[in-house]
């Protein structure tokens, strides 16, 4: 038994997987051997989530078939619908909120009592979870607001169906590539914090949804998939502050601040899904506002020259979705519609060779305390 202690199991390896590969001194990115450029450029939402589940790249009939099961998914049992407008009363934070949807969606799912391995029950789980937590979330979104949910349409994407959902009117085709794109860049990237609690979770033979709402609670921390939230507001404090932006990403890192969006556990250089968003952000400036853009390049140019920090794939998306006329707290969320389909990737994987995962720790307490009764303590 090894005692090297890896704090935050950095670079521990746990498992062996084809789902992603990542070169972080390259700042490379691979499903399942496609290049997350060319996945980004070309394929859909659904291609990327169909090549992670079952390993290759539909054809145009499996494609179409697996496409018409997600959509007959979208809509949500009478039972969620109310648990989405309690939810959006009580004004609750959006990822609390997606976290009790995600549990409540079990509830209703046909497959609830399937044995926790079964891979036909369990894919059959990820397409219903897949395709009804965008109508759940964007019902939230607007009833918290004091709208109507948008019912879903069958014959809109994954990426347009929700921003329809969400805005009430069908996107342009700008809005849903770019969308669909994110969706695509955000889809898995190996064990990452909220990916290693879903299979953590479930490696106990605990079910899917069980797996999948331990995944949300975790990506919903500022350290992970919470930043892209925290990059925004970081954005928008900048502005408000009228400072020139250099000098108060200076002042922020002389107060001993983190800035969101920057530094991660495997790149060591640019991450490529910066790099494909922040040529997003560019565009939608060029097409409207550019400072959201401009003020992130001088961020990413002090912070690379003097901290030899650079963006992970939350600095760039948050300027994006900005532009897009997101709403900010509701950037996480968005994540984690399209991380489930990597949660549920790995989590499908795992069982092909399940082991309950279970590391420890180096105790450094006392051993020999002598005990003492209440009443003479
Ligand atoms: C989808 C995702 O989850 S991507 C990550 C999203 N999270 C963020 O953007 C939050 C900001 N970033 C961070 O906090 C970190 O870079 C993490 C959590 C992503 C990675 O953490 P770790 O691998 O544990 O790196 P660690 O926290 O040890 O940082 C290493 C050094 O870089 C510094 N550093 C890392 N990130 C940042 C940052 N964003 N701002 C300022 N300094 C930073 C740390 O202060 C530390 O310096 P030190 O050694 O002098 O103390
Ligand atoms: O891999 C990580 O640690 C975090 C990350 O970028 C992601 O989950 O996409």
């Amino acid at each position: 038994m090894t005692e090297e202690l890896k704090k935050g199991l950095e670079g521990v390896l746990v498992a062996e997987s084809a789902l992603s590969f990542i070169d972080g001194d390259e700042g490379e990115l691979i499903y399942r051997g496609y290049s997350i450029d060319d996945l980004a450029r070309e394929a859909s939402y659904e291609e990327t989530v169909y090549l992670l589940w079952h390993g290759h790249l539909p054809d145009e009939a499996e494609l179409a078939e697996y496409t018409d099961a997600m959509v007959a998914e979208r809509e949500l049992a009478d039972g969620v619908h109310e648990t989405v407008t309690r939810l959006a009363e009580a004004d609750e934070e959006p990822m609390a909120a997606l976290r009790t949807i995600v549990s409540t969606l079990s509830a209703y799912d046909p497959d609830a009592d399937a044995d926790p391995t079964d891979e036909a029950a369990n894919l059959r789980k990820a397409r219903r979870l897949t395709a009804k937590i965008p109508t759940a979330l964007a019902a939230f979104a607007r009833q918290r607001e004091g709208d109507d949910p948008v019912a879903p349409r069958e014959d809109l994407s994954h990426a347009a169906n929700f921003l329809y959902m969400l805005n009430g009117e069908e996107p342009d085709d700008v809005l849903a590539e770019t969308f669909d794109m994110a969706l695509v860049l955000h889809a898995d990237h190996g064990l990452n914090a909220s990916t290693f609690s879903a299979m953590v979770t479930c490696s106990t033979l605990a079910d899917l949804h069980s797996g999948v709402t331990s995944a949300v609670g975790t990506l919903s921390g500022s350290l992970h998939g919470g930043a892209n939230q925290d990059v925004m507001e970081m954005l928008k404090e900048v502005d408000d502050s009228g400072k020139d932006p250099l000098d108060w990403v200076v002042d922020a890192l002389d107060r001993g601040r983190r800035v969101p969006g920057f530094g991660h556990r495997v790149y060591n250089v640019k991450d490529p899904r910066a790099r494909i968003l922040s040529e997003k952000s560019k565009a939608l400036g060029e097409a409207g506002e550019m400072k959201w853009y401009e003020m992130s390049r001088t961020i990413e140019e002090y912070l690379g020259e003097q901290k030899g920090l650079a963006p992970n794939v939350d600095f760039y998306s948050a300027s994006t979705y900005y532009q897009m006329g997101i709403p900010i707290d509701i950037y996480t969320p968005i994540f984690a519609m399209s991380r489930v389909g990597g949660w549920i990737a790995h989590v499908i994987e795992m069982f092909e060779d399940n082991r309950l995962i279970r590391p420890r720790a180096r105790y450094v307490g006392p051993k020999d305390e002598e005990f003492v009764p209440v009443d003479e303590r």
